[in-house]
């Protein structure tokens, strides 16, 4: 499903001294089933926007579209549930809302607050520690014995009980070593890709968006100054620097390389587009041919 933000505005605490503005002329669709990454300084109204996403906040000004339930400044607070159960959650450390004694519960716990029978539940929660990478025996553990890679999982586990069409993660990733960020990271495109559930991604890893995203956002002082395709968003490195958004090191290497007159039909993203890329346009270096 589709969901359509059409001149959003979002202030908090309005009519109160301590009023704040987040979020001004939002005009964006984010796609049935495309991955899409939102990026922006800390402040920009990333998480006030997500927000809007499963109508856990209202516009103040504006609609927002979620499938087909239109969600405005009035829009009363009932029978929001529809949306919460297709939109899924995840905050940033989510792990810190595991509270249940075993793992198996505190999965069931979401899909049981939602009307779905202890035995289903159960059941999704065997389903869904799968799904995540981990093992059976996980299940009746303590959620509080696991590595904080592990309860990362389960916490995400617990989101995806619900079986929601569209998984907003804000930044997943934070804290986790490197090798937990790249688990994770493919955990979600897993999910993308063979469950086609639509990915919204909040991050500040360029590398991450440039591996895994169909389209980038880029936020602003509560504005959407950017909306394109990884390539065309980091095309513009001078762009990229001059906001001081962060340049993925594969671009920022060609960057350089352009500098030197060398030329690229198309900014590459990953290491294997840059050497396709690259190799012809070297002398020798990096040629098989005299390789027995
Ligand atoms: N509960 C609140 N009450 C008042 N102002 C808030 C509240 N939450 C956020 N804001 C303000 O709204 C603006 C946008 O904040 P938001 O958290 O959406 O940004 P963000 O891009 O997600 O930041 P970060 O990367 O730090 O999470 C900021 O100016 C912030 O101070």
């Amino acid at each position: 499903m589709d969901i359509t933000f059409k001149d959003v505005g979002y202030t908090y605490q309005v009519g109160t001294p301590f009023e704040s503005r987040a979020l001004h002329e939002i005009n964006l669709t984010l796609r049935d089933h495309a991955f899409t990454a939102i990026i922006g300084h800390t402040g920009s109204g990333k998480s006030t926007l997500v927000q809007h996403l499963n109508a856990l906040l209202k516009p103040t000004s504006g609609t927002v579209t979620i499938g087909d339930r239109v969600i405005t400044p009035e829009t009363n607070n009932k029978n929001l549930k529809p949306i919460r159960q297709k939109v899924g959650m995840v905050f940033q450390f989510p792990e810190s809302q595991l509270f249940e004694e075993t793992v198996a519960k505190d999965i069931a716990f979401g899909p049981m607050n939602f009307g779905v029978s202890e035995e289903e539940s159960l059941k999704r929660a065997k389903e869904m520690v799968q799904l995540v990478g981990l093992k059976d025996a996980v299940l009746e553990r303590s959620p509080f014995d696991l590595s904080g890679g592990q309860m990362r999982r389960v916490a995400i586990a617990g989101v995806l009980a619900m079986k929601p069409e569209v998984l907003i993660l804000d930044e997943p990733t934070a804290g986790l070593d490197p090798e937990g960020r790249r688990d994770i990271m493919g955990m979600v495109q897993r999910l993308h890709q063979e469950n086609q559930l639509t990915v919204i991604l909040i991050t500040h890893l360029m590398e991450d968006v440039a591996n895994y995203a169909d389209q980038v956002v880029v936020m602003e002082n509560g504005g959407v100054v950017k909306v394109g395709t990884p390539r065309e968003v980091f095309s513009n490195v001078q762009w990229l620097r001059d906001k001081q958004l962060g340049v993925p090191e594969t671009a920022a290497f060609a960057d350089q390389l352009i500098k030197k007159g060398f030329q690229f039909k198309q900014m590459p993203l990953t290491e294997t587009e840059l050497a396709d890329e690259l190799l012809p346009q070297l002398p020798q270096a990096g040629r098989n041919d005299n390789v027995e």
